[in-house]
């Protein structure tokens, strides 16, 4: 830790240098650095419901930043869409213009990818920082007045002190700045409506009296429509770590709930009716009791293994090994579908042409990052199967782009010549087909005229519902052999 430290989280405390004006202003501008899933919806939220504000979001990227400024948005999330093009052009701007969006604003938003390390020292287990570094060090050399920095990406514990310590690196005189944690804790698919009504905005500070008026500044912005009531404030160090321990303990709910669907399929219970049960008492609460193939998205193992990270290097062996298992178990799930369709399938996929339903890796987004449905695919090509993939929102070079990720070992011309993807036609997709296998909770794969879809496939035609999203006795009615995450189903 820092020696020079003077208060309680560890940021330097100079109260003579701050200019009293910089902090008691309106805030009338505001850049986010990094235009993604964070950024884009985050910002879009401000500017409609802070009219008063400018609001600046820059990237690296030209391609995505042109697409923010197109009619076609680069991100699908409900609702997204209206906002944007209801503020586009108005209070709301999209350009690579960093240090010029830099320089105009009161307060910076680093919303930038901090993906687990590939390379090096805590390689698959610490964030990548090189991201946030680079926006800090932009900062640090293109502000020529003083600004409050605002974490909105979820960074390691004491991430604040690293980047106040960058800032400083090209500081000018007379400039200041001051570091708050402001995690994000929307969840896609329903990020505007997430943003729109958080159940709790948090933000940590120096606790110092600058540190507090940085504090208030950006506790304006959110009353513009947020309650005062539910923004908590505290140290940078705890806001940090709330964000690593609110996304560990969702996801060990799913890993715990999954690992009780595994005694319901050898036992004979049914996980939906535990969950219903479990979710009743209303200490335990029936949210994120939802069984499934296994949670993905970029954030809930990334943001674990983070967690891990710190655990060990605070020499916490016990509690990383606690949330090493949550992992785990969600690895474990995710074969053990595979393994039940293997089984079902007499033992061998080669050549089986095999429906994947939902490539996203939750309904209502675009985004694939960390699908459980890519380990699926993954797992059924090596087992020789020919994939129809049916996702309505996922596009051809976006799932080449995740199933030739090195790390799956894919060959490209396996990938090439044994899958196809389909946006919405689900009886081709379905055309001759061995299997069909639910990987995401799409609501309109509920209502697809399953007796049809059993008239185009191969017989006997299996289906494998790993959301549990589906009328398994009417599938039944029609001849399917039906398997299902946590419950056995009778097939007489
Ligand atoms: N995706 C989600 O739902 C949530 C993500 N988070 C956290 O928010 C952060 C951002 O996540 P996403 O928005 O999903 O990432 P993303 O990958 O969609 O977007 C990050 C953007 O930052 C840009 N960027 C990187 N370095 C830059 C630089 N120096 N200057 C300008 N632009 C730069 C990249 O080009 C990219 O467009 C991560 O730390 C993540 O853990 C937190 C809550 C929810
Ligand atoms: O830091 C982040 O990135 C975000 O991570 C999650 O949001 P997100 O990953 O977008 O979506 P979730 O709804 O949490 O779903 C994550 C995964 O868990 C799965 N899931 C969710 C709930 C459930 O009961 N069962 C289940 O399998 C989903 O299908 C999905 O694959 C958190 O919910 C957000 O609060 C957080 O801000």
């Amino acid at each position: 830790m820092n020696q020079n430290t003077d208060n309680q989280n560890g940021l330097n405390n100079n109260s003579n240098s701050i200019r009293p004006e910089y902090l008691s202003k309106n805030i009338q501008n505001i850049c986010c650095i990094g235009a993604g899933y964070v950024g884009g919806p985050t910002c879009a939220v401000i500017a409609y419901k802070c009219p008063d504000i400018q609001v600046n979001v820059v990237d690296l990227s030209q391609e995505r930043i042109n697409a923010w400024n197109s009619d076609n948005i680069p991100i699908y999330e409900p609702g997204l869409s209206e906002i944007v093009m209801e503020r586009r052009g108005k209070n709301l701007h999209f350009s690579t213009k960093i240090d010029e969006c830099i320089e105009k604003a009161d307060i910076i938003f680093i919303s930038v990818n901090t993906p687990t390390k590939t390379y090096g020292v805590g390689l698959g287990r610490a964030p990548d920082l090189t991201y946030v570094e680079s926006a800090a060090r932009t900062i640090s050399k293109v502000a020529k007045t003083s600004k409050i920095i605002v974490e909105k990406s979820t960074v390691p514990v004491k991430a604040a002190e690293s980047i106040i310590n960058m800032l400083k690196s090209n500081q000018k005189p007379d400039v200041e700045f001051q570091v708050l944690s402001n995690p994000e804790f929307l969840a896609e698919g329903t990020a505007i409506s997430d943003l729109l009504n958080p159940d709790r905005i948090l933000i940590g500070g120096e606790d110092t009296d600058k540190g507090q008026w940085a504090i208030e500044q950006l506790s304006k912005v959110y009353q513009h429509w947020v309650d005062r009531s539910i923004i908590i404030t505290t140290n940078t160090w705890s806001s940090e770590l709330s964000k690593l321990a609110a996304n560990a303990m969702l996801a060990q709910r799913i890993s715990s709930i999954n690992s009780i669907s595994a005694i319901c399929e050898s036992s004979g219970a049914d996980i939906q009716h535990v969950s219903k049960a479990i979710g009743a008492d209303s200490r335990i609460g029936s949210k994120f009791l939802q069984a499934s193939v296994g949670f993905g998205g970029s954030c809930f193992q990334k943001d674990i293994n983070n967690l891990i990270y710190l655990c060990e290097n605070l020499n916490l062996k016990e509690v990383a090994d606690y949330w090493s298992q949550v992992i785990l178990i969600n690895d474990y799930q995710k074969k053990r579908f595979v393994n039940k369709i293997i089984k079902s399938l007499f033992n061998t996929c080669t050549n089986k042409k095999i429906a994947i339903f939902g490539f996203a890796f939750k309904k209502n987004t675009g985004d694939t990052r960390e699908s459980a449905s890519i380990h699926i695919c993954k797992y059924l090509l090596d087992e020789g199967a020919n994939l129809n993939i049916l996702d309505p929102k996922v596009d051809y070079d976006q799932m080449m782009f995740e199933l030739s990720n090195p790390q799956l070992n894919l060959p490209i011309d396996v990938i090439k010549n044994k899958v196809q993807l389909f946006s919405d036609d689900v009886i081709e997709a379905c055309r001759n087909s061995h299997a069909l296998v639910v990987c995401t909770e799409w609501d309109n794969f509920k209502s697809y005229d399953y007796e049809k879809i059993y008239e185009v496939m191969q017989k006997p035609a299996h289906i494998f519902d790993g959301r549990l999203i589906l009328d398994h006795e009417r599938l039944m009615s029609y001849g399917f052999h039906v398997e299902a995450i946590g419950k056995r189903l009778n097939h007489d």
